[in-house]
């Protein structure tokens, strides 16, 4: 299921603004790979074009590749609908649909996907989805109440739960830790650990010691300047990011000295 993503001379824009420039590197499947960097410097806006999510922003658009598994992204044949099926998403701030049972938020991107299920499987893959996300025991009881009433780190499983409910071959985190306390830090690092066994994992995070505790891979973002693209500036094993850098900047951004 997992899969290996390439991206080459990719330039991201919203509208006349470069935000990022020149991207070039492959994502290896079945791993965690984190994207650090400074605010600003379009980790995010990386992070969004890896599954056509920027596209709903008007005027954003690409130039240059994204090959998943050896199909083009953009290739003009494909659907942005399928391809958000197959990269799953998950957000800085947990969101369940509010109103919804805890089972139907898991459900509701099946139903989406407009695929007709029967009520036993789709109690199986509920089931499935909330054990995957280590949140089963603690809502088993509780499947027709709200989604609202979990707490933030339980709704932020909930939402990596309806995420891996649709089985996508790549799920992508937008600093899915930073509203959770280190507790719920620690149980979705746990659960990011597990879910590289079947998913290829892209993460953008503030927090260097979680880049360094759960990623492979880590790239380093930067920009030169206010109003100047942002810039993938090294890209290499974590371990020797937080070791032994090639780049200065590297260096001097996790050592503390900017950003
Ligand atoms: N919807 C948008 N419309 C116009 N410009 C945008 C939009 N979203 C982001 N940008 C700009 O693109 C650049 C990169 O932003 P992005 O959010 O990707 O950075 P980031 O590295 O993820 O930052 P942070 O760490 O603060 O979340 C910034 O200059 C930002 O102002």
């Amino acid at each position: 299921m997992a899969k290996r993503i390439d991206v080459s001379d990719l330039d991201i824009y919203y509208g006349n603004f470069k935000a990022v420039e020149g991207v070039n590197l492959s994502i290896e499947p079945r791993s965690i790979t984190a994207l650090i960097g400074p605010s600003g410097c379009g980790k995010s806006t990386f992070l969004r074009s890896l599954n056509r999510m920027h596209e709903v922003i008007p005027g954003a658009r690409v130039e240059g590749k994204v090959v998943i598994e050896g199909q083009d992204l953009y290739g003009s044949d494909v659907d942005p609908v399928d391809v958000r099926r197959q990269i799953g998403m998950v957000f800085q701030r947990p969101n369940p649909f509010p109103t919804m049972s805890i089972y139907d938020n898991v459900a509701a991107g099946l139903r989406l996907n407009a695929k007709k299920t029967s009520k036993s499987d789709m109690d199986d893959l509920v089931e499935r989805s909330l054990k995957g996300a280590n949140l089963w025991t603690e809502v088993k009881d509780r499947l027709s109440r709200p989604g609202s009433g979990l707490s933030g780190g339980q709704q932020q499983r909930l939402c990596i739960a309806r995420a891996i409910a649709v089985q996508p071959e790549v799920l992508l985190m937008d600093e899915p830790c930073s509203a959770l306390d280190p507790i719920s830090t620690l149980a979705v690092e746990d659960l990011m650990m597990e879910l590289k066994e079947q998913f290829t994992i892209v993460i953008v995070t503030h927090n260097m010691q979680q880049a360094a505790r759960v990623s492979e891979t880590t790239g380093f973002f930067n920009l030169n300047g206010v109003g100047q693209p942002g810039r993938l500036i090294e890209y290499n094993p974590t371990e020797k990011i937080f070791s032994n850098p090639d780049e200065k900047a590297t260096e001097d951004y996790i050592s503390g000295r900017f950003g």
